[in-house]
C-alpha cells in the first residue's frame, strides 16, 4: 500500500481518500458531511503547540528569591554514551550532555536537585533528592531562550525575518544556528537535540501506510503540504537571496526537523509571538499519570532587584529521588494531537477520538438563513465536532446536524419570524424525515469512513496483543483502532435513534402541547361546555 505518495492539500479527502462529501440519498436533500481532521489543525499549526497545561498568561509574579543551587555541571555527566531516543538509538557526542550542562550553567541556568539523564523518553530530569509538589525543579533566564525576540536581535536575521511568522524565524534561527557549527553560541544545545521524533511527520512511507485510514494520516499530508508551501517560500525570499547568511544548503526536511522541535518542545500557552524555547527546562517528560491541571512553569523576574525574565519549572506532584520528573504536557490532547506533535499516545482510551466536520453545503437554497443562524450559535459552514470514546455528543451537534437537514416542509424554521427561537428548537428532533435524514447519513459515513482501514478493531487488538511492537507502529495501531472505536460508537448512536425514530415527540406535536391542544399522551382535547 502506498499511501504517502504525494502530500494532500489542506482540505483533504477523507480517510482512505474516498468521496469527500456524502449526499443523502434523498434526492431533495442537500445535507452534506465532511469527515477530515486535517482541516482544523493545520491553519493552526504555525503556533507552536503547547507543551503543558496553560496557564492564563506569562505571569510576571513579582520578585522571587533564587532559591535554587546552580547547576553543577558533574552532577548531570551520567554514564551515558548514547542518548536513547524514541526507542532509536542516537549517537550523541561522547561530552554532548557535560558540554550542554556546563554552557546552561555559564548562562544562569539554575536547577534544584534535578540531574540531567538518559531516561526511556530519551533525556529527562531525575530527582536527586525527595521533591515535595510545586518545588522549582530548573530555572532558566531569558538569555537563554530561544524566541523571535531573539531572532529580532540577531544582527543577521533580524532584519530578513521582519514579518515572518514567529515560528518561521525561531525555526531559520535554529537551522542557520546548526549550520554554524563550532561557531555557534547554541551548539551545546543544538547537540542535545533529537535528529527526530516519533511523530508522523517523520515516519517514512512505509511507516505511514500504516495508518491507512485513518484522519491522523490526512492531518499528517495536511500539515506537511503547509509546511513545504511556508518552506518554498523562505527558499525564495530568504534562502537562496541570502546565501551569506545561509552558505550551506537547508532542505525541506531540516525546515520539518526545526518544526518538529518547536512543535514537541514548547510549552502550552507559549505560541505565536510568545513562543519560546527553554533549554534544560524542556528535557522534562510527560507522564499520562500526572492529571494535575496546576501549571507546571511560569515567567517571572529573577531575584528581588533584577528585571531579568526567567523561565521557571517546578513539580506537580510529589517525587522521589532517583525518580524522574515529569509533567502532564496537554490534558485536552487527544491521542492524535499527541501522536502528532510529540510521538507518543497515552494507551487511555479517553484520548481515543475522532473529528466529525460538518458542513453547509455552498449549493444549499437556504444558505444564507442557515449560516445566519449557525452564526448566532457560534458556528459557521463548517463546524468541527470532536468526539471522544465513551463519552456524549457535543452538545451542538445535533441542531447544528438538523440545521443542515432543514429541508421541505420543515423549512418554515428557518423564516426570520424564529430567527430568535428557531436554535432552541434544533435542540430537540424537528420531524421525522429530519431526524431519519440525519441518522442516515452519518451512519452512511461511518460505514464509508470505517471501509478506508485496512484493518478490523479485532485484527489491530491481535496485532497489539502479540506484543513487541516497534514504537511507530504501535502508535499506527492505536490511532486507527480508536478511530474505529469511535465510528463505531457514532454509528451506535445513530442506530439506536434510528430505531426510537416513531416514539419521538417532533415539533409539532410540542407546538400542539404548548397550545393545549394535545395531552402529554398525544391524546386530543376537546373543550366540552358543561
Ligand atoms: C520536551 S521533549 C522532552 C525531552 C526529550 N525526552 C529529549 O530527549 O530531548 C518532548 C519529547 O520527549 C519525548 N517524550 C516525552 N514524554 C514522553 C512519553 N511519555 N513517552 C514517550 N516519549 C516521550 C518525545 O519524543 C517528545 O517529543
Amino acid at each position: 500500500m502506498a499511501a504517502a505518495h504525494c502530500f494532500r492539500p489542506l482540505h483533504p479527502p477523507p480517510p482512505g481518500g474516498g468521496a469527500t462529501a456524502f449526499a443523502s440519498s434523498s434526492s431533495s436533500s442537500s445535507l452534506l458531511l465532511r469527515w477530515a481532521s486535517g482541516e482544523r489543525l493545520s491553519p493552526l499549526i504555525p503556533t507552536a503547540s503547547p507543551l503543558h497545561h496553560r496557564r492564563e498568561r506569562k505571569g510576571k509574579k513579582g520578585a522571587l528569591r533564587n532559591e535554587v543551587g546552580a547547576i553543577r555541571p558533574h552532577r548531570a555527566v551520567t554514564a551515558v554514551r548514547s542518548l536513547q531516543s524514541q526507542g532509536r538509538e542516537v549517537e550523541a557526542a561522547p561530552n554532548a550532555l557535560s558540554s550542554f550542562w556546563k554552557w546552561a550553567v555559564e548562562n544562569g541556568a539554575t536547577a534544584q536537585a534535578v540531574k540531567l539523564a538518559a531516561v526511556p523518553e530519551g533525556l529527562g530530569l531525575v530527582a536527586q533528592r525527595d521533591l515535595s509538589r510545586n518545588e522549582v525543579v530548573v530555572e532558566v533566564p531569558k538569555r537563554l531562550w530561544i524566541s523571535p525576540e531573539t531572532v529580532v536581535a540577531d544582527p543577521e536575521l533580524g532584519r530578513l525575518c521582519s514579518g515572518l511568522r514567529p515560528w518561521v524565524s525561531v525555526a531559520l534561527f535554529l537551522l542557520r544556528e546548526k549550520a554554524r557549527g563550532v561557531e555557534s553560541s547554541w551548539k551545546p544545545y543544538l547537540d542535545i537535540l533529537p535528529p527526530s521524533t516519533n511523530s508522523p511527520l517523520f515516519w517514512s512511507e512505509q511507516e505511514l501506510s500504516e495508518l491507512q485510514g485513518t484522519q491522523l494520516l490526512s492531518t499528517v499530508f495536511g500539515v506537511k503540504d503547509f509546511l513545504r508551501s511556508e518552506f518554498l517560500k523562505v527558499e525564495e525570499d530568504i534562502l537562496l537571496p541570502y546565501k551569506r547568511v545561509f552558505p550551506s544548503p537547508i532542505t525541506f526536511e531540516d525546515f520539518v526537523w526545526a518544526f518538529g522541535i518547536l512543535r514537541s518542545r514548547t510549552f502550552s500557552g507559549l505560541s505565536g509571538e510568545n513562543l519560546i524555547l527553554t533549554p534544560v527546562a524542556d528535557l522534562v517528560n510527560h507522564s499520562p499519570k500526572i492529571t494535575s491541571k496546576d501549571s507546571a512553569w511560569e515567567i517571572k523576574g529573577k531575584g528581588l532587584f533584577s528585571r531579568e525574565e526567567i523561565f521557571s519549572l517546578r513539580t506537580t506532584v510529589p517525587v522521589k529521588a532517583g525518580e524522574q520528573v515529569y509533567i502532564q504536557y496537554d490534558l485536552g490532547k487527544s491521542n492524535a494531537e499527541l501522536a502528532l506533535d510529540y510521538g507518543f499516545i497515552e494507551k487511555t482510551l479517553d484520548r481515543d477520538s475522532y473529528t466529525l466536520t460538518l458542513e453547509i453545503p455552498e449549493s444549499e437554497a437556504f444558505l444564507d438563513d442557515k449560516l445566519d443562524i449557525a452564526e448566532s450559535n457560534g458556528l459557521g459552514e463548517t463546524a468541527y465536532f470532536d468526539i471522544y470514546l465513551n463519552q456524549a455528543l457535543p452538545p451542538l451537534m445535533l441542531p447544528y446536524l438538523r440545521l443542515i437537514a432543514l429541508e421541505g416542509s420543515d423549512s418554515f424554521l428557518l423564516e426570520a419570524l424564529f430567527r430568535n427561537s428557531v436554535w432552541g428548537h434544533l435542540e430537540l428532533p424537528v420531524s421525522y424525515q429530519n431526524e431519519e435524514l440525519i441518522c442516515r447519513v452519518i451512519r452512511d459515513a461511518c460505514r464509508s469512513a470505517m471501509s478506508a482501514y485496512q484493518t478490523t478493531i479485532e485484527e489491530d487488538e491481535a496485532i497489539r496483543e502479540a506484543g513487541s511492537l516497534d514504537q511507530r507502529l504501535e502508535i499506527a495501531v492505536w490511532i486507527r483502532e480508536g478511530e474505529k472505536k469511535v465510528l463505531k460508537q457514532i454509528d451506535m448512536i445513530f442506530e439506536e435513534r434510528e430505531q426510537e425514530l416513531g416514539g419521538l415527540e417532533y415539533y409539532q406535536e410540542r407546538r400542539l402541547k404548548d397550545l393545549g391542544l394535545v395531552g402529554e399522551e398525544g391524546e386530543i382535547i376537546f373543550w366540552e361546555s358543561k
